[in-house]
């Protein structure tokens, strides 16, 4: 067992889990490093949420090691637990109390100095909102305190299920921002989203799970990058006929959406060299492949 400042933040090895019938996590190993950025992404029902309270010693794993900072997650061990944040529900808020109260109640709890209040708050971004009560805050603002709450005792690694989910844009950009702030200030951060082009703007790295197991594993610009998948070339439809689209150098596809023709290619340079001989390249567009792309098709 090793807690030196050089150990991986996490470690899996072919971690299995089973509810019953449901075999939920198929054999997971993987290794998350210190101050990395990670995601792990997949469909309802992947594992993902099974993942990560394995993680954070709430799940027992039927069978695998993991090794959080060196040590394990079960027995819940209060070394272990002062290092790591584990974001809670807003169910678990005290309503009536004002964001800073709440925080201080939470920092109590953990054995937090009260110094640690203000820290977190302007952490978050809530240093605004901090005299508002909790049940007054705005749906960006709640998701901050429940990330404040588990940041009070100053972990080094914070889990947080799916902290985006239900924000509006506006909301969800903004705790992209403090997502970041606290990534800068060092901490490791394992995270669930549903937002692919979230998981490619914030993860140093992304594990795509499907069905229990990890389906692929790299950087978004990795998994981009050695993608076989097709990019696109997007003309309008009354520009060109689908028959001559695929005539033209490098064309895999052509069909019509709505009113765009979009030619499918997995040579970019060719096609829109012989889509500019054939019509010019006034107005055209190309969408090149995505993580999103990738995910759909390792998925679906
Ligand atoms: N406590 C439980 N008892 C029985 N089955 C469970 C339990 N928790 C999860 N499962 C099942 O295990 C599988 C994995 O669920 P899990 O919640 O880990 O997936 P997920 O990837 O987090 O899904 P979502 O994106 O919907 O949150 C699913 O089939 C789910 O129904």
């Amino acid at each position: 067992m090793s807690t030196s400042m050089n150990s991986d933040a996490v470690v899996l090895t072919d971690v299995r889990k089973q509810y019953g019938e449901v075999r939920a996590l198929a054999g997971i190993s993987l290794v998350v490093h210190r101050s990395e950025f990670f995601g792990l992404v997949g469909p309802n029902g992947a594992g993902k949420t099974t993942l990560i309270e394995i993680m954070e010693g709430l799940r027992e794993a039927d069978a695998g090691t993991v090794a959080v900072l060196g040590m394990a997650p079960v027995p819940r061990t209060v070394p272990l637990l002062r290092r790591i944040g584990v974001q809670t529900q807003s169910s678990a808020f005290f309503p009536r109390l004002s964001a800073r109260e709440h925080l201080e109640t939470v920092a109590a709890l953990y054995g937090a100095p009260p110094e640690a209040v203000d820290r977190t708050l302007a952490l978050v971004g809530l240093t605004g909102a901090a005299d508002t009560r909790v049940k007054a805050i705005s749906g960006g603002q709640r998701q901050r305190l429940a990330i404040a709450s588990a940041l009070t005792h100053d972990p080094e690694v914070l889990f947080l299920d799916e902290p985006t989910a239900s924000l509006d844009p506006q909301a969800r950009r903004e705790l992209w921002t403090t997502l970041r702030g606290l990534q800068a200030a060092g901490k490791t951060i394992i995270y669930t989203t549903h937002h692919l082009d979230e998981a490619d703007a914030l993860c140093d790295r992304v594990a795509i799970i499907a069905d229990g197991a990890v389906v692929a594993l790299g950087s978004p610009r990795d998994l981009i990058g050695g993608s076989a998948l097709p990019s696109k070339v997007l003309l309008a439809a009354d520009r060109l006929s689908v028959a001559d689209a695929l005539l033209l150098d490098g064309a895999e596809d052509a069909v019509v959406e709505g009113d765009s023709l979009v030619i499918s290619t997995t040579s970019g340079g060719r096609l829109l060299t012989a889509v500019g001989g054939a019509v010019g390249l006034d107005g055209v567009e190309t969408r090149t492949v995505t993580l999103e792309d990738i995910y759909l098709e390792l998925t679906s």
